[in-house]
């Protein structure tokens, strides 16, 4: 059922100015959400009304395309807005926010978009003042503790007031649409499904590449790290869609079910195999996009452990994937950006081309999720010529560019797919919590490897493609990473 209030904890923040006002407006604008949806924006900041729609109109003209700003629907979408102050560390302002939200009747979906540690006091403030009923959902944007023992604390929090049900865990990646095209090129074609295990797979490759740096997130960022901070979430979420069973439909127990059971299959990477199936690395100085940039210690202003690239030789270990490596590679720095799902097939069992001179490559699928979102299959074909000297086979791509078949569709961002799912109560695309404590033990064992392996970030220079052990930890099995 689609909710008539919306309540935005961290309305000031700069998620809320670069992600969810922009998406927010995008919906109204659409026309997407109920005429009488009510937007009530909260922070510490003290604004009134007017100065917070102030506010959110400078985000929209900063952060929109040019191309969705409409005059008429930016005004109508700022009436939509109001705005009260409060400190949600501690109990007091809860009733005057209770009395600017006022009849909750017809439901209310709460997004906290503040960082995690308010959890707690906020979800307390909520319960005290009347503002967790029966009609009302959560939503939490991550990171949802740093590591299992934490992230229980905070979901045991949530959960004296927000039964599971009513728990919307936000996994931006879910909203990207090549995402859930991942789930319809599998399960909505026949083709991909009878090789998608360890017969027909050699490997997968799963890159979350940026070429940012910091981004002014220093605190937060130097206290995660891109284990925790992408691998923990993102990465396995994609590496679960990849690699799970097909659902009974695409509801939300059946897919998160499936999902889970991927994440609990994950072999553990501890003590003994941390210095052989993972490498962390951090950048130095180097250059991105052309220009000279610091590395991480001077962009932090001073040393640090904290990693900012990491890849995994990773294993799902059940029957479907036995033998199958899953590589998985993310940093900050990195050449390009760039989210890949590279799927390398095995080669063929007997080439009936080999004494003709024809070379084979087995085929591959990459599944592009940004810059531009596109689904390629690179398949061999016969260059066309009279073959005096021999047959020349060569590898074509099949492409499925989701930017041309679906031209004039606007492509959305994340948010506003999860924000429109969370007032209308749709959890398919949001994390469960046995999914996020599944993902947190996985890590927590790789950390707790490294630590007792000594091991700490080996410098790589900004704009390159992480440590060169990155390289040695697939070229020993054979596999060079696509890039
Ligand atoms: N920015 C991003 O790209 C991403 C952010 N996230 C996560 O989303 C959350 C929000 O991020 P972001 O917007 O960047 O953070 P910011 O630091 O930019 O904003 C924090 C928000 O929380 C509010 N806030 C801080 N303390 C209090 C308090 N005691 N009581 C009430 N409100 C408070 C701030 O209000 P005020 O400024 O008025 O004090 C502000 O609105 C974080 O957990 C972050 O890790 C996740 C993915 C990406
Ligand atoms: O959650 C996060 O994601 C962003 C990358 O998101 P994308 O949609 O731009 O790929 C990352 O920069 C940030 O560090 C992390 O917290």
């Amino acid at each position: 059922m689609a909710f008539e209030t919306l309540l935005l904890f961290g309305a000031t923040g700069d998620l809320a100015r670069r992600m969810l006002l922009p998406s927010l407006y995008a919906l109204h604008a659409d026309g997407l959400v109920a005429a009488h949806l009510r937007i009530v924006g909260t922070a510490r900041s003290d604004l009134d009304d007017g100065a917070y729609r102030d506010f959110a109109r400078a985000a929209l003209e900063e952060f929109l395309p040019e191309e969705r700003k409409d005059a008429g629907a930016l005004a109508s979408f700022l009436e939509r807005l109001s705005y009260q102050p409060l400190d949600a560390s501690t109990p007091e302002g809860f009733p005057a926010l209770a009395d600017k939200v006022g009849d909750t009747s017809k439901g209310m979906a709460i997004f906290l978009s503040t960082a995690p540690f308010l959890f707690e006091p906020t979800i307390a403030g909520l319960k005290s003042a009347g503002l967790a009923g029966d009609n009302v959902r959560i939503g939490l944007e991550k990171p949802l503790g740093t590591d299992l023992a934490s992230s229980r604390e905070i979901n045991d929090a949530v959960a004296a007031a927000f039964p599971e049900e009513r728990t919307f865990r936000i996994d931006h990646y879910l909203g990207k649409e090549t995402v859930q095209n991942l789930l319809a090129l599998r399960f909505a074609n026949m083709m991909f499904e009878p090789l998608w295990n360890a017969n027909g797979i050699d490997h997968v490759q799963i890159t979350v590449s940026e070429t940012v740096g910091l981004e002014g997130r220093v605190g937060f960022y130097d206290g995660a790290g891109a284990l925790r901070d992408m691998v923990q979430n993102h990465m396995l979420q994609l590496l679960a869609l990849v690699a799970m069973e097909p659902p009974a439909s695409f509801d939300a127990t059946a897919v998160r079910d499936e999902k889970v059971k991927v994440l609990r299959s994950l072999r553990r990477i501890d003590a003994d195999s941390a210095a052989t199936h993972s490498v962390t690395g951090q950048y130095g100085a180097g250059a991105s996009k052309g220009e000279a940039v610091p590395g991480y210690a001077d962009e932090l202003g001073k040393p640090s452990d904290t990693e900012t690239f990491v890849a995994i030789k990773a294993h799902v270990d059940n029957w479907r994937w036995h033998g199958v490596p899953f590589y998985l590679r993310t940093g900050k720095r990195l050449p390009t950006r760039q989210s890949e799902i590279f799927i390398q097939f095995k080669n063929i069992p007997h080439s009936i081309f080999a004494k003709k001179g024809g070379k084979l490559q087995a085929n591959k699928m990459i599944i592009r999720l940004q810059p531009e979102e596109n689904i390629r299959l690179q398949v061999m074909a016969k260059e066309p010529g009279l073959d005096r000297g021999g047959i020349v086979l060569r590898e074509v791509p099949l492409d499925l560019s989701l930017t041309h078949a679906f031209a004039g569709a606007r492509r959305r961002i994340a948010y506003e797919r999860l924000l429109l799912d969370l007032i209308e109560g749709d959890p398919t695309l949001f994390v469960r919590r046995d999914e996020v404590e599944a993902q947190w033990d996985w890590i927590d064992a790789i950390r707790a490897g490294w630590a007792a392996n000594g091991m700490t970030p080996k410098t790589y220079g900004a704009g390159s493609w992480g440590p060169s052990a990155a390289i040695a930890l697939t070229e020993r099995d054979g596999v060079t990473w696509h890039d």
